[in-house]
């Protein structure tokens, strides 16, 4: 197989009692993004699962899922570097908005303060500069959205797999916070799977739509 930047999804099948809920064949530059869109029960989550490694077994599922070549597919969820955005955000409500973000920073990175300037230096790009020592409960969604975009990229994953991160944001905020995503996984060169019911996520995502459940 020869290397190919990005994400490679090669052959996958997911089946669960004997059903094909997915079969997929998809390459995902760095920067690109997929979307994924299909009725509920289609198995939009059940897709980002097998990719991240952490497939519920009750599902049979076959097919390669590569990185920049290298063949993740028989790696555990911690060692495939996926960072992944669900609906809610869920940020620790024991920690300040600095804090949530400097949890997620390897403690070789530097002592206690270096890792927090770094979460504060991560807020200051995702135009929450001063929002450090805030409690999170007084962020807006789209806010809490930014903060946990953060946190997942403070991990250094190769992908990101996103579960309908717009889902509870209105539209203007929807609009600012997928914008914001894509420029943000484009600049780091990541590749997305995007799982939405919003034709204007998929849109926005200007890349392939993959539809399940629709035959
Ligand atoms: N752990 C599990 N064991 C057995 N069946 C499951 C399990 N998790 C999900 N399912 C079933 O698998 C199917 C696909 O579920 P999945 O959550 O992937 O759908 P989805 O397209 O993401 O739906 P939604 O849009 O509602 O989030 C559904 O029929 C669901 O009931």
């Amino acid at each position: 197989m020869t290397k190919t930047e990005g994400l490679a999804l090669d052959g996958i099948t997911i089946r669960l009692g004997g059903r094909r809920l997915i079969a997929l064949d998809a390459q995902v530059g760095r920067g690109e993004v997929l979307t994924v869109m299909g009725p509920s029960g289609s198995g939009k989550s059940t897709l980002l699962a097998y990719i991240g490694g952490f497939l519920d077994p009750a599902f049979e599922a076959e097919g390669s899922v590569r990185i920049d070549g290298s063949d993740l597919t028989g790696l555990a969820a911690e060692d495939r570097h996926a960072g992944i955005l669900f609906q809610d955000p869920l940020l620790f409500p024991h920690l300040d908005v600095a804090g949530n973000i400097a949890i997620a920073i390897p403690q070789h990175s530097g002592s206690r303060r270096d890792r927090r300037r770094m979460a504060e230096a991560a807020l200051a790009d995702a135009g929450l500069e001063g929002f450090g020592d805030a409690d999170p409960d007084t962020l807006s969604g789209g806010q809490k959205a930014r903060v946990a975009l953060q946190r997942v990229l403070m991990s250094r994953p190769r992908l990101l797999l996103l579960d309908e991160p717009f889902s509870k944001l209105d539209a203007h905020l929807r609009e600012q916070t997928r914008q914001m995503l894509f420029a943000t996984a484009r600049q780091a060169g990541l590749p997305v799977v995007l799982v939405t019911h919003d034709e204007a996520d998929a849109a926005a995502a200007n890349g392939r739509v993959h539809r399940v459940g629709d035959s």
